[in-house]
């Protein structure tokens, strides 16, 4: 399900976008491009625009101007069956999972495939359930309901219907929030792991600081509406701007660096010890 890819073009690209809400502009002149099978943090202060950016590039919401290509197609020149495998190719998993209570584990993951897929259900009953055992959960929580899991299972069931259509595209928003040390550190080898199982490209909105150490290949930093550096960490460290020093300099940021830990292995810069649960 490869439809509008090419090689070599980013599976997103923004450039010079504005998005607001009234008078109220949350970008400005924002670019942004992803590159395939990376692991991209967004981070940026409370109420910088990270979640409207990430709506944006899921084409939840217009920019105002400016332009979004996927996989170097501008979205508005796709037809209605291109349009709709790019929605497919575009897993998110939101803040808290935002599984229906009614249903099943197994059920949750059935519903976009219901949506979008021509198949049996006993076949979708058998991807579902690979899905499952993809994440890392036991067979037997196919049966149950989201109010029968714990925060960790919740997030896990959740990641499993994001990637019921086998998309491309992952979107994270807050993947660790809620979850103690262990397990978000669980967490961050399973998208490691997904990632390069999946040739996944993914978008990680955190404010995780042992997130983005241990397995972001690059962060982007959000502040005065615009992507103000895109790069390595080490790099973005160095990087002059009030917010940034006091986000990578401040005691969390060196907690992250410096506190004893596991390790998640990881194919990029040195993978960086979970310990002091960080935040902002
Ligand atoms: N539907 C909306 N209508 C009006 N304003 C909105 C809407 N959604 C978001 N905003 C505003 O856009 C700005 C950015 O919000 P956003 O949720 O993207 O911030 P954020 O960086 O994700 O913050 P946090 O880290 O606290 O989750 C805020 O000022 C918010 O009030």
């Amino acid at each position: 399900m490869k439809p509008v890819e090419s090689a070599d073009t980013s599976p997103i690209e923004a450039t010079g976008i504005l998005t607001q809400f009234g008078t109220n502009v949350i970008h400005k002149d924002l670019d942004f491009a992803i590159t395939r099978g990376e692991i991209a943090g967004l981070v940026g202060g409370s109420g910088s625009g990270k979640s409207v950016l990430m709506n944006t590039l899921l084409g939840l919401k217009v920019p105002e101007a400016g332009e979004i290509r996927y996989f170097g197609k501008r979205r508005s020149d796709l037809d209605p069956v291109e349009e709709m495998r790019l929605k497919n190719e575009m897993g998110v998993l939101f803040q808290g999972g935002a599984l229906f209570s009614s249903l099943t584990v197994r059920q949750n993951i059935m519903v976009p495939m219901i949506e979008h897929l021509d198949m049996s259900k006993a076949l979708m009953c058998e991807l579902a359930d690979m899905k499952i055992h993809m994440v890392g959960l036991p067979p037997e929580s196919a049966v149950l309901y989201p109010s029968d899991l714990s925060g960790g299972m919740k997030k896990r069931a959740g990641l499993a219907r994001s990637l019921a259509l086998d998309p491309q595209i992952l979107f994270l928003d807050e993947p660790t929030a809620g979850l103690d040390p262990i397990g978000a550190h669980a967490f961050d080898t399973l998208i490691l792991s997904l990632r390069d199982a999946l040739d996944l490209t993914v978008l990680m909105v955190t404010h995780d600081l042992d997130s983005l150490y241990a397995i972001c290949d690059r962060v982007a930093v959000l502040v005065d509406k615009r992507i103000a550096v895109y790069d390595r960490l080490d790099v973005v460290e160095q990087y002059d701007h009030a917010w940034v020093k006091e986000y990578f300099g401040g005691p969390r940021s060196r907690a992250a660096l410096s506190t004893p830990g596991q390790k998640v292995a990881t194919k990029q810069k040195g993978a960086t010890p979970r310990g002091a649960t960080a935040g902002h």
